[in-house]
């Protein structure tokens, strides 16, 4: 099997949150943002629990259809779960407070994606110095502030980004505030991709949403 290429699916990284794409279902709203180009979906539900977060991406991912690798923020258990269950499901997303990465990566097996966010020096050098394989990629931000994520790190904007992903040993994808107008600069920031929230969930039509980032960031 073996995992995919961190650059084929990074560019236009869709983390969903379910309240932001209300009254829609986050499946339809997946659906509608593939078509138009999103390269990755995070399922991310702060407030489902550890049921609803299964059903969440049991549908999701078949939704999704294998047409591009489907994620889940946090939950090591929910991402076995949803597979024991037959789903398509590629991998999970760490933060700093979750279960270490190291152990994510003996958990899920050498096939799966594991991403991790990092977001200071510190967290970079701690990050490079783990085994080859255990991580995939980054996910760096805040890039600037958000209210989808009231306890981001501090903004790094797009200097901070840069400076940060000069020094990586994997591919960074940007997060945290990230409209089309930040794309092209994120890009030659050194960013393999960008990863917005609101800016697919909260856009009336998603998949138009998703086509603008996509041409921003190929421009
Ligand atoms: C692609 C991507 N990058 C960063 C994050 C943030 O993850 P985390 O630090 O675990 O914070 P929460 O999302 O859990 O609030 C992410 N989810 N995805
Ligand atoms: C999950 C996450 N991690 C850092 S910022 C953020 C939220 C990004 O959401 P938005 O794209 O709506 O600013
Ligand atoms: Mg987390």
């Amino acid at each position: 099997m073996g995992r995919p290429d961190p650059s084929s699916y990074l560019p236009l990284y869709l983390v969903t949150d379910t309240a932001l794409c209300s009254p829609r279902s986050v499946p339809e709203v997946v659906a509608a943002a593939i078509s138009g180009g999103v390269t990755c979906v995070q399922v991310r539900d702060k407030q489902a629990g550890g049921r609803e977060l299964v059903d969440l991406l049991v549908a999701v991912a078949a939704a999704v259809d294998g047409r591009v690798p489907v994620l889940v923020d946090d939950r090591v258990d929910v991402f076995l779960a949803a597979r024991a269950r037959g789903a398509q499901v590629h991998g999970v997303h760490v933060g700093q407070s979750d279960i270490p990465a190291a152990l994510v990566r003996e958990i899920v097996g050498v096939d799966a994606v594991v991403g991790l966010s990092a977001a200071t020096p510190e967290q970079f050098a701690v990050t490079a110095a783990l085994p080859t394989g255990t991580v995939d990629y980054l996910g760096v931000g805040a890039v600037h502030a958000t209210s989808t994520k009231p306890d981001h790190p501090a903004p790094l904007g797009i200097d901070g980004f840069a400076h940060l992903a000069a020094t990586a040993h994997l591919p960074c994808v940007a997060i945290g505030g990230i409209s089309g107008a930040d794309a092209a600069p994120l890009r030659r920031a050194g960013a393999a991709g960008i990863a917005v929230v609101s800016a697919i969930c909260a856009a009336p039509t998603p998949a138009g949403a998703a086509r603008a980032l996509l041409t921003a960031w190929n421009s």
